[in-house]
């Protein structure tokens, strides 16, 4: 084990973090809640830029951080490198400086600190960039000037504070995905802060997610994708979820309505499926074993690849759909249309 923290720190306004955290040699770890959940609050814990009020950080069985014992060790003497959101560039530095500084900070000498700053320029491909100042790099380059600039010091914990937050969605996506081939190279353990599911889902082999102060899910991205527990989280997974009580392949909805099931089951549980499992149709589709039910257009998303519709029904449902079905189907708000999904698309699992 890398890291392992127990974080609780109470902050002015009264909000409270307490959660634990265990980082495996080479794991990343995405972090992952909505606005205010608590998530750079727990990594600036972790950096050392905030003290902890209770709890300890351990990376290397090392003590980090652990206020009953008044042990606190400051950020600088932490094998610890950040990328912060705004990736927090020397302005007046070149691309090589910039990264050079971290090895300067650590003792490494001018010529040395430089050659290897090159070669991280090199390895996130940025060497003809060298002596470029970070205002004149894209928003991509100063990402991977930012994160060439935390592994430089080969730190055994990489924090990784919205990375790809401040990207347009085209830069992002090739973003994201460099950033993965890096993350997997390197041999320490990363935590990853993100609001964003896609960037977890890609880039963590572990999710952690947040609610206002603390953990309410965590597992890897395909068990919490199947098996969400909150209302956010499935969303967030772009999953369908209710809670019901099922009797055999029949589930009734806590709220309405009822779903059937391939797979059997007894008592409380949650039922899910993703909404690309949802068929709308104009009518009411006949035949097939299908749960079929009278639905509302509520509103409609444009998302990368899909439109995600969210319709009024017994049960409430998300849909994403093609644009070419967005005009066959006239989707407007109020339209009313049948829903439909097969029941072995269904997931249930024990609430
Ligand atoms: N510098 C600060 N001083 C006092 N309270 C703060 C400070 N920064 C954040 N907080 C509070 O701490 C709580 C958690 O904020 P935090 O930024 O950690 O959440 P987050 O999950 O990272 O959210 P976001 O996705 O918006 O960055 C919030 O209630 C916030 O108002």
């Amino acid at each position: 084990m890398t890291a392992r923290a127990r974080i609780a720190v109470r902050r002015d306004n009264g909000f409270d973090l307490n959660l634990s955290l265990d980082l495996a040699d080479g794991e990343v770890v995405a972090l992952l809640g909505p606005n205010g959940a608590g998530k750079t609050t727990a990594l600036r814990a972790m950096a050392g830029l905030l003290p902890l009020t209770d709890g300890r950080i351990v990376l290397d069985g090392r003590v980090l951080d652990d206020p009953a014992d008044r042990v606190f060790v400051p950020p600088e003497r932490r094998s610890v490198g950040v990328v912060f959101q705004d990736y927090l560039l020397f302005r007046h530095m070149s691309a090589l400086d910039n990264v050079a500084f971290g090895l300067r900070a650590r003792g490494a000498g001018r010529v040395q600190a430089r050659a290897e700053a090159l070669e991280w320029l090199r390895r996130v491909d940025l060497a003809e960039h060298a002596d470029t100042r970070p205002r004149s790099l894209s928003g991509g380059q100063a990402q991977r000037v930012a994160l060439a600039r935390a592994l430089a010091t080969r730190p055994r914990l990489l924090l990784l504070d919205e990375p790809l937050a401040a990207l347009d969605a085209s830069t992002r996506m090739q973003v994201r995905s460099d950033l993965r081939h890096h993350l997997a190279d390197y041999a320490g353990s990363a935590l990853l802060v993100t609001h964003d599911p896609l960037d977890a889902m890609v880039l963590a082999d572990r999710l952690v997610v947040v609610e206002d102060g603390r953990t309410v899910q965590e597992g890897t991205p395909t068990h919490v994708a199947r098996h969400p527990r909150t209302d956010y989280v499935a969303s967030l997974v772009g999953l369908n979820l209710y809670r019901g009580s099922a009797a055999g392949t029949t589930v009734l909805l806590e709220h309405g309505g009822q779903l059937t099931t391939a797979h059997p089951a007894d008592g409380p549980v949650h039922i899910a499926f993703p909404p690309s499992a949802v068929g709308l149709h104009p009518r009411e589709p006949d035949g097939s074993p299908r749960n079929t039910w009278p639905v509302t257009v509520a509103g409609i998303e444009q998302h990368a690849d899909t439109v995600r519709v969210r319709l009024d029904g017994v049960p409430p449902v998300l849909a994403d759909v093609t644009t070419a079905a967005v005009a066959e189907l006239g989707l407007v708000p109020g339209r009313q249309l049948w829903a439909a999904v097969k029941a072995t698309e269904t997931r249930t699992y024990p609430s």
